[in-house]
């Protein structure tokens, strides 16, 4: 396959990139492509610096396993620059290219398309903690934003505080709650029957309080698409043929990929051994995020990408 040789810029970006490796303690370089390189010749560039390299064209994709270089297979979908990256840097987190503490340069096409021109300093961390609004608004769900996001931090909240100093795992099943109650059965008596719509409000924060304090049962919380706990304990059935998940996720996220895949809800699995939260929709994890120590904040990021 034809490479492309990097441009000037690139190239002096690729010499500051090492520099800054070695005076901030970076753990990788992560190069948003979208072209393909001499791969290799970019690693030499970088000594022992260790390279990602993130892109959603299939034949850069190609020249990076080629390369053998560590490729992180991004979706073919319009995003912002900044959207690409936290997709990398997720990924990369997912699939322990990288660890949640680290700190990485990002090298990118941020103002002018196919020619590398910026670079990053970015401390995960903080980065996972600033997750984007839009890393929700890409799911294209039928549950409104502002619903999604209450539910998604009530989950990070369970997996980071626990109860009583006990770890706490739970679920949340959100949109479609017709289907999704009929694709499930009681465990155990619904706390939440018998109380008024209002009462059961997921933006209240009694309602929330309440949401933590019965995480500890076993079983889902069912959310309508306007955010009323329909109920809780509610163990799903929905088959769990056809999907794959990471090894090492129990039954817990096994119902959470299944009941995504099998109605058009959003499920949040939170687990009781690590705090993660992950999130499905149509059976696959489509965002992970792991506990942090702050409290999250959420902050909307305008970097369009350059014109096609
Ligand atoms: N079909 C289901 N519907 C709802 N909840 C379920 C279902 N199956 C399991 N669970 C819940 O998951 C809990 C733990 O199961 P398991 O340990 O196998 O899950 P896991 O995916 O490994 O999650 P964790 O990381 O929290 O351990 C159960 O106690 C139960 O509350």
């Amino acid at each position: 396959m034809k490479r492309t040789d990097p441009a000037p810029v690139f190239a002096s970006l690729l010499k500051s990139a090492r520099r800054i490796a070695a005076e901030h303690d970076v753990s990788a370089v992560i190069l948003l492509a979208d072209l393909p390189y001499d791969f290799k010749h970019v690693q030499s560039e970088l000594k022992g610096v260790k390279l990602l390299v993130a892109s959603h064209q299939p034949d850069v994709q190609q020249a990076v396993q080629e390369d053998e270089i560590p490729l992180i297979s991004l979706l073919d979908e319009p995003h912002t620059r900044q959207v690409q990256l936290s997709q990398a840097l997720l990924e990369a987190i997912a699939d322990d290219l990288l660890q949640t503490g680290a700190r990485i340069v990002a090298l990118y096409a941020g103002f002018e398309r196919d020619n590398v021109d910026s670079l990053s300093v970015i401390s995960l961390s903080e980065h996972l903690a600033k997750l984007t609004t839009r890393d929700l608004q890409r799911l294209e769900t039928q549950v409104p934003l502002q619903i999604l996001r209450k539910v998604v931090d009530l989950a990070i909240e369970i997996g980071r505080e626990g109860r009583e100093g006990k770890s706490v795992g739970t679920m949340f099943v959100v949109g479609n709650h017709r289907k999704v109650m009929e694709m499930s059965h009681e465990q155990v008596h619904d706390p939440f029957r018998g109380y008024s719509r209002k009462e059961r409000m997921i933006s209240s924060p009694r309602v929330r309080e309440s949401v933590k304090e019965l995480a500890q049962i076993d079983g889902a919380f069912i959310i309508s698409s306007d955010g009323c706990v329909m109920a809780a304990g509610r163990i799903l059935d929905a088959p769990a043929e056809g999907l794959t998940l990471s090894k090492g996720l129990g039954a817990r996220h096994w119902a959470a990929a299944a009941i995504s895949k099998a109605t058009k809800a959003i499920a949040a699995a939170v687990s009781e051994s690590t705090g993660t939260v992950r999130v499905f929709q149509n059976g696959v994890v489509v965002l992970r995020i792991e506990p942090m120590d702050q409290a999250m904040k959420w902050q909307d990021v305008d970097i369009e990408p350059p014109n096609e």
